[in-house]
Order: structure tokens, then C-alpha cells, then sequence
């Protein structure tokens, strides 16, 4: 599991253990700076072979970010790293400068560093270690920062950020426009990122979180209950594992869950077969279909287990592959809403559910949506607040929140990063945000969401939350679809295909709770 705070709780965490201690905040920079030199002198023997004669180079700001890269630049200094010091400001963190030229290391103050000396010691460097800005920075590199940045994303040298990848917006991810060349960058793009403490919320959040690269949290001696709930977590195979529901000695497919699916129809047969092969792959105790005789026929050629026609279940599974114009489904779907059982609503019955909503005719039980981003945007755009593909890509979190107050139902925005939002703010008691990204872009197939909202099915059947069974579901999606692809193209039936063998392994040796 990985959890992100934001930077006021992270703030506040760090000033409660200082006070206890005899250097304060200092002392938190020292841990900081040798878990950061640890990381950096293992990427140093990754890439040069040894920390002895590597040759680093620290971005640094004029904040306590800037401290830590110095300080640690001069911890590599000390074990025989050629460490030199680009100054984006014309001041540094002092301790730390006092520190690195101690140690032997060399400063380029601001102009310097802007000019001909830095770029060759940017372009001469096996590692460079972003310390611009952290927790204190605003997003949007300027001047001498987006001059540095610039020249490491031309260059070739393994980027390690302090913290966050400077430049980024630190509680939501967004990435500031502007050209990425030689000349400027307006943030950085790091292979790894050291955060300190806990991860942000940057280093989960999408577009930023591309930017992070492998997420290395180091402790520092942060207190979990002076830092409270996160803001966003990751689950690990472990959390979903121990989260994810099994059969005992008693249970019977009625208490373990049955799924209804409503997906498909007379031209989209594809969905209907996948949404409920998915959904008996992931280990419903049964599913019933519900569609016209064509899907009805292929369904059941397919999948024998699976039960035609209407009957009580645990929760709906609605829309896939299902046109809004036809009516038939257009019932099914209806119907379904109005009941008091968990619905997961994907694709074409979006806007019935917003009509449902607007009508009071949804029933009493919770509801999930499984949008991505063009559906997400259409959806706010029924609610009453247009906005475009792109707004929600550059934004996710923002616009899915927006869809989650709106309707009162957890948004699982799909993509390459998936983000499980529950409505509300977070704060004490509430869930935090989800997002996974356990999958890999061949997953970006025609069908693949259809498996997904069929594995999603099981786990509200079984009568988990919905924000949980939304980010379990979403985890053992990319597993199956990581599994099926094995690094090349992959088709959605292979995804269901590898949906039991994926989740033996997953339950293998964890004990049941
Ligand atoms: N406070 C503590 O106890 C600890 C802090 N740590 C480090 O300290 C960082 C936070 O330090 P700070 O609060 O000094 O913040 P930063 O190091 O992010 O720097 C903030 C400074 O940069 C300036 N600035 C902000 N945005 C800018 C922009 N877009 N362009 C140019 N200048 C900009 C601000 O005016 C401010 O002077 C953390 O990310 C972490 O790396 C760690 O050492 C752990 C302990
Ligand atoms: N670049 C990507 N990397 C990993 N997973 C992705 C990527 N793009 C899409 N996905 C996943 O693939 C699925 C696609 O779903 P969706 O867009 O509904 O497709 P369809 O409607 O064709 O089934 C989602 O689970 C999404 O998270
Ligand atoms: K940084």
C-alpha cells in the first residue's frame, strides 16, 4: 500500500516529531538526505557501476528540498561522487551548502548554472537529483528551474526527485502546460521519486503521476496519527488479497453473491459475453443475464453457468455494450435502478442513471459508475456542467469528484491510471481516494472494460463497499490483463481467460481474515 498525504498534513506531522526533538527539523533533513543518498548511490552502481568517481548533479531551489539534495550530495561527496550543485536561486538552503563544500563537493551559483557550465555538467552527469521544489513549491517551473529542467529532459542522466517531481502541482496532480525542450521544461520527469515521510498526492494523481517514476517512500519518523487518514492510496497485491471475499464451510451461491448483468444487445453481442464471463471467471456464487435472444443465446453457448432471464440478485451490473436507444435494454436497465441492491453502471447506462436520479427513481442501494474520460465528460455534461475529454484528462481528479458529489455515487474513472472516488470530502472516516495502476497499456482494447465491470459485479455482489470493490476490481483487471499480455497485444477474452489463475495466485498464502 502506498498512502499520500497533502502538504499541510505532512507539514504539520513533521513540525509535531520535531518539536520532540533536540535538533528539530533538522534532524528530519538528515534522515531525509541519507535515505535520499542511499537511493541515489544505488542508482549510481546501476548506472556507473560504482558511487566512487560517479558524477551527480543537484537541481537545487531555495527551499528545504533544495536542503536535502545538498545535503545528500555531500554524503555522496564523502564516498568519492564527483557531486556538483546547480543553484536555481541566489540563495540555497545553508547548512546544506556549508555541508556539500565540506564534503569536497562544487557549487555553480545561479548564473553560472544557467549558462554553458551547467548544461555540460547537466550532460556529463550519470544521476541528477531534482531538489527544485517540494511541499512548498507552486506548480510551474520558471526561469533558472525551467532552464535546468530543460536541460536534464534533453539529456540522458537518471533522474532521482527529492520528494515530488518539481514543478508539479503537489495536491492534485495537474501538470503545468508548456514545451518540453533543451531550452525549458516546466516540470521535471523523474525515473524514481524519494518521498519523504508519506507519498503526495502528486505521485498517485494522473497526468502528474507518469511523471514520478518507481515511488520510493522513506520513512523519517512521521507519526501515523499525527498524519491521519491519506488523501489517496495505492492497494498492493497484499491489501487486495486480504480484502477480497471467499467462499467458507457455509456459504452457498446465494451468500456469496449473485450478479445480474444487463449488458449488450441485439448488435453488441461481444459485451454481453464478456461482462459475464468475467463476472464467473472472478468467483460470482452465479449470474444471471438478462437480454435479447441473440446475446441470450450466445451467452449461454459460452457459458453455461450463467442463468438467463429475470430474478432477484445482489447487485447489477448495467450498460456494457448496451446502445441507449434500445428499449428493450432500456428496461432492464430501468427496472434495475429503481431497486434497492448495489449498481455498477458502465457505458449505456450512464445517462439512464442520471435520468433515474433526476426522476428519484433509483432505488435505495449504492451505486458505482465505470466511466472513462470521453464518458465522464458527456456525464457532466448531462448534469449541467459541460466540459471536454480533455478537461478531464488534464484534471481527473477534479472532474470525477464533480461526478461524485453530483450524484452521490463512487466514480471509477478508467485509464492507463484508474482513480476510485468516493463522494464527500475526505477527511475523518471517509475513504480515501483510489488509484491503481497495476495494468499496461495493451489494455487499452475494445472489451476490456466490459471484463472489468464484470469483475466489478462480483465483488459489489459479495457486499463489499463499493469504493473497495471498485479499486479490488480495477487491481485484478490490469493483473489479469499484465498475465494475458505477458508484454505483447492482448484481446479482452484473454483477459477474462486469465482472471482465475491470477486471482489463485493472488490468494495463495495470505490468510483468510
Ligand atoms: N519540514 C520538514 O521537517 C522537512 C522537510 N523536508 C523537505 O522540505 C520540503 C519542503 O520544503 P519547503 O517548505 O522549504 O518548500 P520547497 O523546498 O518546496 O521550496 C519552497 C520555496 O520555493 C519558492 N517557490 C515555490 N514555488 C516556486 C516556483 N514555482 N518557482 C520558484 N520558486 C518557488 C517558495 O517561495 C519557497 O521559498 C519537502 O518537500 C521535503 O523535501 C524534508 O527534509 C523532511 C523534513
Ligand atoms: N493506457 C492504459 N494502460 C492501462 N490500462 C488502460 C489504458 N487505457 C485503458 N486502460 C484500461 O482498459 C479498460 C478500457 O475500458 P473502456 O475504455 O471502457 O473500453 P471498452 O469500452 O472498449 O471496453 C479500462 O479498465 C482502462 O482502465
Ligand atoms: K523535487
Amino acid at each position: 500500500m502506498i498512502r499520500a498525504h497533502a502538504a499541510d498534513v505532512v507539514r504539520t506531522a513533521e513540525e509535531a516529531v520535531a518539536a520532540g526533538l533536540p535538533d528539530g527539523l533538522a534532524t528530519l533533513v538528515a534522515r531525509a538526505s541519507a535515505a535520499l543518498a542511499r537511493v541515489v548511490g544505488q542508482e549510481l552502481r546501476d548506472v556507473a557501476g560504482r558511487v566512487y568517481g560517479g558524477a551527480v548533479v543537484l537541481l537545487v531551489g531555495g527551499g528545504t528540498n533544495g536542503g536535502d539534495a545538498l545535503h545528500a550530495g555531500a554524503l555522496l561527496a564523502a564516498r568519492g561522487a564527483a557531486v556538483t550543485a546547480l543553484l536555481a536561486t541566489p540563495s540555497a538552503h545553508a547548512p546544506g551548502l556549508a555541508a556539500l563544500r565540506r564534503a569536497g563537493g562544487r557549487v555553480l551559483a545561479e548564473d553560472a548554472a544557467a549558462g554553458a557550465a551547467g548544461r555540460a555538467a547537466v550532460g556529463a552527469a550519470d544521476v541528477v537529483v531534482d531538489g527544485l521544489l517540494g511541499t512548498g513549491g507552486r506548480p510551474g517551473l520558471r526561469g533558472t528551474a525551467a532552464v535546468l529542467a530543460g536541460a536534464v529532459a534533453a539529456g540522458g542522466a537518471r533522474v532521482v526527485a527529492v520528494d515530488v517531481p518539481s514543478g508539479t502541482d503537489v495536491g492534485t496532480g495537474a501538470v503545468p502546460a508548456g514545451p518540453v525542450d533543451a531550452g525549458s521544461a516546466p516540470c521535471v520527469r523523474a525515473d524514481v521519486t524519494v518521498a519523504l515521510g508519506t507519498a503526495k498526492p502528486t505521485l498517485l494523481l494522473p497526468p502528474a503521476s507518469a511523471l514520478a517514476g518507481r515511488v520510493v517512500v522513506a520513512g523519517i519518523g512521521l507519526r501515523p496519527d499525527d498524519l491521519g487518514a491519506p488523501a489517496v492510496e495505492r492497494l498492493g497485491a497484499a491489501d487486495v488479497a486480504a480484502r477480497w471475499p471467499r467462499p467458507t464451510g457455509t456459504s452457498d451461491k446465494y451468500s456469496r453473491g449473485v450478479v445480474g448483468v444487463v449488458a449488450g444487445g441485439a448488435t453488441y453481442t461481444g459485451a454481453a459475453v464478456l461482462a459475464t464471463g468475467a463476472a464467473t471467471r472472478a468467483g460470482a456464487g452465479m449470474v444471471r443475464y438478462l437480454g435479447p435472444a441473440r446475446p441470450t443465446d450466445l451467452v449461454r453457448a459460452r457459458w453455461p453457468e450463467v442463468v438467463p432471464g429475470p430474478g432477484r440478485v445482489q447487485a447489477w451490473v448495467l450498460g456494457p455494450g448496451v446502445d441507449p436507444d434500445d428499449e428493450e435494454q432500456g428496461d432492464h436497465v430501468r427496472a434495475a435502478l429503481a431497486e434497492d441492491v448495489p449498481c455498477v453502471v458502465d457505458a449505456g447506462a450512464l445517462p439512464a442513471l442520471v435520468t433515474a436520479l433526476a426522476d428519484g427513481a433509483r432505488g435505495d442501494g449504492p451505486t458505482l459508475l465505470l466511466p472513462h474520460a470521453g464518458e465522464l465528460a458527456r456525464l457532466l455534461g448531462q448534469l449541467g456542467t459541460p466540459c471536454g475529454r480533455d478537461d478531464v484528462e488534464a484534471r481527473p481528479l477534479e472532474h470525477a469528484r464533480r461526478a461524485a458529489d453530483a450524484t452521490g455515487a463512487v466514480v471509477l474513472l478508467k485509464g492507463g491510471t484508474t482513480l476510485v472516488v468516493p463522494p464527500g470530502r475526505a477527511g475523518a472516516g471517509a475513504v480515501p481516494v483510489r488509484s491503481q495502476a497495476d495494468g499496461t497499456p495493451w489494455l487499452a482494447t475494445a472489451g476490456s472494460g466490459d471484463v472489468l465491470a464484470g469483475v466489478v459485479g462480483v465483488l459489489a455482489a459479495a457486499g463489499l463497499d463499493l469504493a473497495d470493490a471498485g479499486a479490488l476490481g480495477t487491481a485484478v483487471h490490469g493483473l489479469a490483463g499484465s498475465a494475458a499480455s505477458a508484454g505483447g497485444p492482448l484481446h479482452a477474452e484473454a483477459v477474462v481467460a486469465a482472471l482465475p489463475e491470477v486471482l489463485t495466485a493472488l490468494l495463495e498464502d495470505v490468510p483468510t481474515g
